[in-house]
C-alpha cells in the first residue's frame, strides 16, 4: 500500500509545526523519519494516522484519503504512538484482545492473532502479567503487538526503540526489517544509526519541512560535495605538501597535527585526485603508504541540515 502526502500543513496557533510537506512512499518501503526535537515528526505521524486533522493538505493510502475516509484509513494502519499509551491495569493478553476487537479482527481469529503477536514480540514469559508490572521495554513490545494485531498493511512507529535495552533494540530492529518485507513502514527516530540500520530511505525533517530525502548513502554523497582523501606518503613533508598542492585537481592539503607524512587532501569540486597522487609518488619515487577516502558521517549530514 502506497502513501502519498500532499502539501500537508499543521498549525498550532501561529506556529507551523508541519509546513507544506509532500512526499510519496511506495509499497514495501521502510522509511525513517529523522529530525531533532520539535521538528514535526510526531505531528506528521498523527495526521497520517487520523489522530489529528491537518490545517491543510491531504494524505492518501492508495485510494483512501484521511479527509474523506478516516475510518477506512485507520483500519489499514498499525500505529505505535510516541508515549505508547496503554491500559496499565489490564493483563497483556486481555489488552491485546481488547485492541483486536477495536480493530475489527474477526472473533474466530482473535486468539490465534494474540498468540502470533506474543511470539513475534517476545512476550511469552511475561504474558500473564499486568501491563503496569512490565518493564519499559516490555511495554514497548506490547505497544508494537497492539499496532500489528490486525495485520495492517502500513505501520507507523513513533520512536519504536525508546526505552529498550541494547539487546531488545537489536531484536526490534530485526523485527521491523522483517515486517518491512511485506508492509509499508514509517518510523521516527533521532538516532541516526537506528534509521541507517532499519530503513531503505531517510527523510530528514527540520522545523516542519523536509530538508533531505534519500538512502543514507545518497545523503552522504550529496553532502560530501568534494572528495576528501587521507594520504600517507614517506618523504619530506614540506616537499610533499608543495607537490600535492601543485596538482591540478587538488584544492587544499592539510597536514595532520603531530603526525609526520600524513595529510588530508581535498579535491576541487567534481574532481578526483587519487590517480594523480599515485602518479606523483611514482614519478618522485616516494612510497605511498596509504590513500583512503574519508566518508562523510551521517551525523555530519544531519548536523549540517538541521543546525
Ligand atoms: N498540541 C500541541 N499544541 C501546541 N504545539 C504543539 C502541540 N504538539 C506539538 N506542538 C509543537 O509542534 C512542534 C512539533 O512537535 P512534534 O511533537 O511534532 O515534534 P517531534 O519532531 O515529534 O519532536 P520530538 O522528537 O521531540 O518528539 C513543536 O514545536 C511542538 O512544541
Amino acid at each position: 500500500m502506497s502513501i502519498v502526502i500532499e502539501n500537508l500543513t499543521k498549525k498550532y496557533g501561529e506556529q507551523k509545526a508541519v509546513n507544506n510537506i509532500s512526499f510519496e512512499i511506495k509499497t514495501g518501503e521502510v522509511v525513517g523519519f529523522l529530525g531533532p526535537n520539535g521538528a514535526g515528526k510526531s505531528t506528521t505521524m498523527k495526521m497520517i494516522t487520523c489522530y489529528m486533522s491537518p490545517s491543510s493538505g491531504d494524505v492518501r493510502l492508495d485510494n483512501l484519503s484521511i479527509l474523506d475516509q478516516p475510518e477506512e484509513v485507520k483500519k489499514k494502519i498499525g500505529y505505535l504512538p510516541e508515549n505508547n499509551p496503554l491500559y496499565t491495569d489490564m493483563p497483556i493478553v486481555e489488552y491485546l484482545r481488547f485492541a483486536a476487537e477495536i480493530q475489527g479482527v474477526e472473533k474466530s481469529k482473535i486468539s490465534t492473532r494474540i498468540a502470533e503477536m506474543i511470539e513475534m514480540c517476545g512476550l511469552d514469559l511475561e504474558k500473564h502479567k499486568k501491563i503496569n508490572e512490565l518493564s519499559k521495554g516490555y511495554r514497548q513490545r506490547v505497544g508494537l503487538a497492539q499496532a500489528m494485531i490486525h495485520d495492517p498493511e502500513v505501520l507507523i512507529l513513533d520512536e519504536p526503540t525508546t526505552g529498550l535495552d541494547p539487546n531488545q533494540i537489536i531484536e526490534i530492529r530485526k523485527l521491523i526489517k522483517k515486517l518491512g518485507k511485506e508492509k509499508t513502514v514509517i518510523l521516527s527516530s533521532h538516532i541516526l544509526s537506528e534509521v541507517e540500520a532499519t530503513c531503505d530511505r531517510i527523510l530528514i525533517i527540520n522545523r516542519g519541512r523536509i530538508v533531505a530525502d534519500g538512502s543514507s548513502e545518497t545523503l552522504r554523497k550529496q553532502s560530501q560535495g568534494q572528495e576528501l582523501l587521507h594520504v600517507s606518503i614517506e618523504a619530506e613533508d614540506e616537499e610533499v605538501k608543495k607537490e600535492l598542492l601543485a596538482l591540478a585537481s587538488v584544492e587544499t592539503v592539510t597536514a595532520i597535527d603531530g603526525k609526520v607524512g600524513i595529510f588530508t587532501v581535498q579535491s576541487k569540486p567534481e574532481k578526483e585526485s587519487r590517480k594523480a597522487i599515485f602518479d606523483l609518488c611514482v614519478s618522485k619515487k616516494w612510497y605511498l603508504l596509504e590513500m583512503t577516502g574519508i566518508e562523510t558521517q551521517l551525523e555530519d549530514v544531519f548536523r549540517d541540515l538541521t543546525n
